[in-house]
C-alpha cells in the first residue's frame, strides 16, 4: 500500500501570524491547495560525501560525458524517458476559459499528480506566458530534451490544433493534447458501453456535440472514425454546417465530415430526437431540449466544473447520464486515459501516439466494465486499479503493432 502523503505546506497554522487564511477556513479545497499539491523527490540517497561524490561532482561528470558521446544513453541514465511535461498557456482552463497561466497552475499540478497516482508517470507542470502558436511551439521544442513526452493541456481552439501538429512534426517524442484525444478516448469507451447496455449498435446513433473546440472536434473525429451513425457539432452560434460563412478552417473541415443529416440552426433544434448529447462547451442546455431527445437517450454533460445539464435533470429523460466530475456516477474524464496512454507510450519509448493507440486505449477502458455494465456504470472509476494497467498494456501493444515503438 502507498505511504500516506502528508503535504508539509498544507498546514496553514505555520502562517507568520499563526492564523489560517480566511479562504482556507471557508473551503477545504483552498486548505488542500496551500503551498501547491506536489514536490520533487530524489530517487537516490544523499547522506554523506560519498553519495554526493556519486550523485553530484565528480561522479555525475562521467555520466554527462558518456551521454555527450552516445546521446541514446540519456534514456538510461536520466529521468527523461519517464517524465512528461504538462504544458499550458492558460487559455481554455476547464470551462473557466482564458484565465491565464498562473491561474491554470492548480489544474496543471492536478494533472501532474494524476499522472503519477494512476500511471506511475512523473510529470512537470509548465504554464507558459505566451499564446502565439510559434512562440509556444518554439518554447516547447527548446524544453523537449528534458522530457519523454509532452501533454498539452487547456490550450484553446483553434490554436491547439496547429500547436500540436507542429510539435508532432518537430519532436520525436509523443505530443498529445489531452483535451482533444484523452477526452475522445474516454467518450468513445463510454458510448460503446452505453450502446451495448441499451442493445443498440453505434451505427444507429445520432449524436449532438455542444462545443466545436479542442474536445468537440476530436470527439467528433473519433466517433465518425468509429462508425457512429451521425454527428452534428454546435459552437456558440449553432450547428456547424456547410452553409455557414463564419467558419474557421477547422470548423469548415468539421462541417465536411459531420452532419450527414444536414441540420442547420440551433443546438436545441438539433437535439430534438437525438440519441446522444455530448457537452464539451461550458454552455447550458435548457430542460425542454433534453426532454425532446429520443427515448433512451444518453446525456454526457462533460463540461467542468459545471455540466451543461445537471444530472438530476438529465436523469428524468435519459437512460444513461454522465458528467466530467468526480462527485457523480459515470465520470467521463480524460483522467481515465492520459496516465495509461503515456505510461504505455513511454514503456516502449514510442515516437508518437497513433490513432491505433488511442482506439486500443478506448477498447481497453470499455472492457474494464465487463459484465457489471449498468446505467450508472458505463465507464470505470479512475480508482479502479484495473484501468491504468489495461490502458498501458493496450497502448504499448498497439505502439509495437504500428511500428512506433523504439524498445
Ligand atoms: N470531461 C472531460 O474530460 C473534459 C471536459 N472538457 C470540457 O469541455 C469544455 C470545452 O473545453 P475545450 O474544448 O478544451 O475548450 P475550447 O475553448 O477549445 O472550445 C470551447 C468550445 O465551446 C464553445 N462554447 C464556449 N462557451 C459556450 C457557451 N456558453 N455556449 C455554447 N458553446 C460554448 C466554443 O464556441 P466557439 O467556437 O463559438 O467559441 C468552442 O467551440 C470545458 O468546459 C471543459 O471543461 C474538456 C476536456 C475534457
Ligand atoms: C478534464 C479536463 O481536462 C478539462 O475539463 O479541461
Ligand atoms: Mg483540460
Amino acid at each position: 500500500m502507498a505511504a500516506e502523503i502528508v503535504n508539509p505546506r498544507s498546514d496553514s497554522s505555520t502562517d507568520q501570524e499563526g492564523e489560517a487564511e480566511p479562504l482556507d477556513s471557508f473551503d477545504p479545497a483552498f486548505a488542500l491547495h496551500r503551498g501547491g499539491k506536489m514536490a520533487v523527490q530524489a530517487t537516490v540517497p544523499i547522506r554523506d560525501k560519498d553519495d554526493l561524490s556519486l550523485a553530484y561532482t565528480p561522479g555525475v561528470a562521467k555520466v554527462c560525458s558518456a551521454i555527450a558521446e552516445q546521446p541514446e544513453l540519456v534514456h538510461d541514465y536520466t529521468w527523461k524517458s519517464s517524465v512528461v511535461a504538462v504544458v499550458t498557456d492558460g487559455t481554455a482552463v476547464l470551462g473557466l476559459g482564458d484565465i491565464g497561466p498562473e491561474a491554470s497552475l492548480p489544474v496543471m499540478e492536478g494533472k501532474a499528480i494524476l499522472f503519477k497516482q494512476f500511471g506511475g508517470v512523473d510529470a512537470v507542470p509548465i504554464a507558459l506566458n505566451c499564446t502565439g502558436v510559434d512562440e509556444i511551439v518554439e518554447t516547447v521544442v527548446r524544453l523537449a530534451p528534458s522530457f519523454g513526452g509532452v501533454n498539452l493541456e487547456d490550450i484553446s481552439a483553434p490554436r491547439c490544433f496547429e500547436i500540436e501538429r507542429k510539435l508532432q512534426e518537430q519532436l520525436d517524442i509523443p505530443v498529445f493534447h489531452d483535451d482533444q484525444h484523452g477526452t475522445a478516448v474516454v467518450t468513445l469507451a463510454a458510448l460503446r458501453n452505453a450502446a451495448k447496455l441499451t442493445g443498440r449498435g453505434i451505427g444507429e446513433l445520432r449524436v449532438v456535440i455542444s462545443g466545436a473546440g479542442a474536445a468537440g472536434v476530436a470527439i467528433a473525429k473519433m466517433l465518425v472514425e468509429a462508425g457512429i451513425g451521425d454527428v452534428a457539432v454546435a459552437d456558440r452560434k449553432g450547428i456547424v454546417s456547410a452553409d455557414r460563412d463564419d467558419l474557421t478552417s477547422v470548423k469548415r473541415e468539421l462541417a465536411g465530415f459531420t452532419n450527414k443529416a444536414g441540420i442547420t440552426g440551433s443546438l436545441e433544434a438539433a437535439l430534438e430526437g437525438a440519441d446522444v448529447f455530448v457537452g464539451v462547451s461550458g454552455g447550458t442546455v435548457p430542460e425542454p431540449a433534453v426532454a425532446s431527445m429520443a427515448e433512451g437517450a444518453f446525456v454526457f454533460a462533460m463540461a467542468n466544473p459545471t455540466p451543461e445539464v445537471h444530472p438530476d435533470v438529465a436523469r428524468k429523460y435519459a437512460a444513461v447520464v454522465a458528467t466530467g466530475r468526480s462527485d457523480f456516477p459515470n465520470q467521463i474524464n480524460n483522467v481515465l486515459a492520459f496516465p495509461g496512454i503515456f505510461a504505455g507510450a513511454l514503456q516502449v519509448r514510442a515516437s508518437r501516439i497513433t490513432e491505433g493507440m488511442k482506439i486500443a486505449a478506448a477498447e481497453a477502458l470499455a472492457s474494464v466494465v465487463g459484465d457489471d455494465l449498468a446505467a450508472d456504470y458505463v465507464i470505470p472509476s479512475p480508482f479502479d486499479e484495473r484501468v491504468a494497467p489495461a490502458v498501458t498494456a493496450a497502448v504499448a501493444a498497439a505502439a509495437r503493432a504500428e511500428g512506433v515503438a523504439r524498445r
